[in-house]
């Protein structure tokens, strides 16, 4: 990329302290009505991005994903609230303000890439330049500067149908930069690529990001891509953001059992409070005390556990230390690294624990599950429970 180049620093910014805001949504909605039925897609979404982030929005099919994206490209008038791009109001109900997709300087990368069929890679990436009239020389450097920068320069002469599918994504990257948008915006830009190019791709549009410096907000559904990639991740629910922090936070500390669950915790136990330990809905007796504690009598928790976390072991009396669980091992399987992977049931539930080493148990046999006070996710009337500090 030459050095004229200055991707991703729009003129117009909004200084919150040391914070660059380049884009903010604030209080948006957005209610579809069609056939009578009306879907609240949006509702109450607060965002702010700084300049220079790169922002993943996480979540489940129809959860509101895309129509945050349109929206904040224009391609959708919101039912409430405001956004604004690079510190400029580009939409608002109240005074209505409604600036045009084109007039937004935002870029675009869709999930089936979109290029124009009948135009070289090099008319498709000049097409956003041509639109906004940009002088002939300098429309020639900038193509040249971007489609180096995504390793495309030497098909420059080739058309859509004439590239991979991963060679078409780069190009509609480089269309999407090439006009320097204040806010790069991609719709699950990965998803049509197999496994291996989408892993590879990760990472060639991290080191893109790195390298020109953009702003991005990254839509996909895929939660080990949101976690890699994003600065920070927003994770939805029904229209609503669920949970924004960083990957560390996100994965570490769901907020909710709906959190945990689709950030892949998949070991979990509803458990009561019953003279000071806790006791399953079967009535296996378990350790946990230190946590059991904190509650009244005949309050109910819901126990999430990530398999990494879960030790096995011979089966022990429940201790106040650690949370032990008894579960009877179903089979075990070689998993990653030489590591065994142990399927287990805890009270109906199926677990999963990591071991190292030979397998020294039957299925059929009971062994002992225990995990780290610190390891649990415990939730209480839907939201993360956190020991107080002694
Ligand atoms: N034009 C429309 N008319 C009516 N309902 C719509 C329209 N567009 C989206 N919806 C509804 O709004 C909700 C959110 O849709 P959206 O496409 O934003 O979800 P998403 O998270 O992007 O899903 P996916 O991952 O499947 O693309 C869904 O219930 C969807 O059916």
């Amino acid at each position: 990329m030459t050095e004229t180049m200055t991707l991703g620093l729009p003129g117009e910014r909004e200084v919150d302290g040391d914070r660059t805001i380049s884009a903010s949504m604030t209080g948006l909605g957005k209610t579809f009505v069609s056939k009578g039925r009306s879907v609240d897609a949006l509702s109450d979404v607060d965002l702010e991005i700084e300049q220079g982030e790169y922002v993943v929005v996480l979540g489940p099919s129809g959860c509101g994903k895309s129509t945050l994206l349109r929206c904040v490209a224009g391609l959708e008038a919101p039912t409430t609230g405001r956004i604004q791009l690079a510190g400029k109001t580009v939409f608002s109900v109240q005074p209505q303000i409604d600036i045009r997709p084109n007039d937004r300087k935002v870029g675009m990368v869709f999930q089936n890439y979109a290029l124009w069929p009948h135009l070289n890679v090099e008319r498709n990436v000049a097409y956003p330049l041509r639109m906004r009239k940009v002088a002939k020389e300098d429309r020639r450097t900038k193509v040249t500067a971007v489609l180096e920068a995504v390793e495309c320069l030497h098909l420059a002469k080739r058309l859509p149908a004439e590239l991979s599918g991963g060679q078409q994504q780069r190009v509609a990257l480089a269309r999407a930069l090439v006009y320097e948008p204040s806010l790069l915006l991609l719709d699950e830009p990965l998803s049509n690529l197999d496994a291996l190019l989408r892993i590879s791709l990760r990472s060639e549009l991290l080191r893109l990001h790195r390298e020109l410096g953009f702003t991005a907000v990254h839509i996909t559904h895929d939660q080990e891509e949101a976690l890699e990639m994003g600065d920070r991740v927003v994770l939805m629910r029904e229209g609503r953001i669920e949970q924004v922090g960083t990957p560390e936070e996100v994965y570490s500390r769901p907020v909710s059992p709906y959190a945990a669950d689709f950030l892949g915790v998949r070991n979990r136990l509803d458990v009561t409070v019953r003279g000071g330990e806790f006791v399953s809905a079967l009535g296996l007796r378990m350790g946990g005390q230190q946590i059991a504690s904190h509650h009244p009598e005949g309050t109910t928790l819901r126990l999430f556990v990530r398999s990494n976390s879960v030790r096995v072991g011979t089966l022990q009396d429940p201790s106040g230390s650690h949370i032990s669980v008894a579960g009877t091992l179903v089979q075990t399987t070689l998993s990653e690294g030489g590591r065994r992977k142990y399927v287990l049931d805890v009270d109906g539930a199926t677990w999963f624990a990591f071991r190292e080493g030979p397998v020294s148990f039957q299925p059929g046999e009971r062994v002992e599950l225990s995990v780290e006070v610190r390891d649990a996710l415990i939730y209480l009337d839907g939201k993360l429970w956190t020991m107080p500090s002694t």
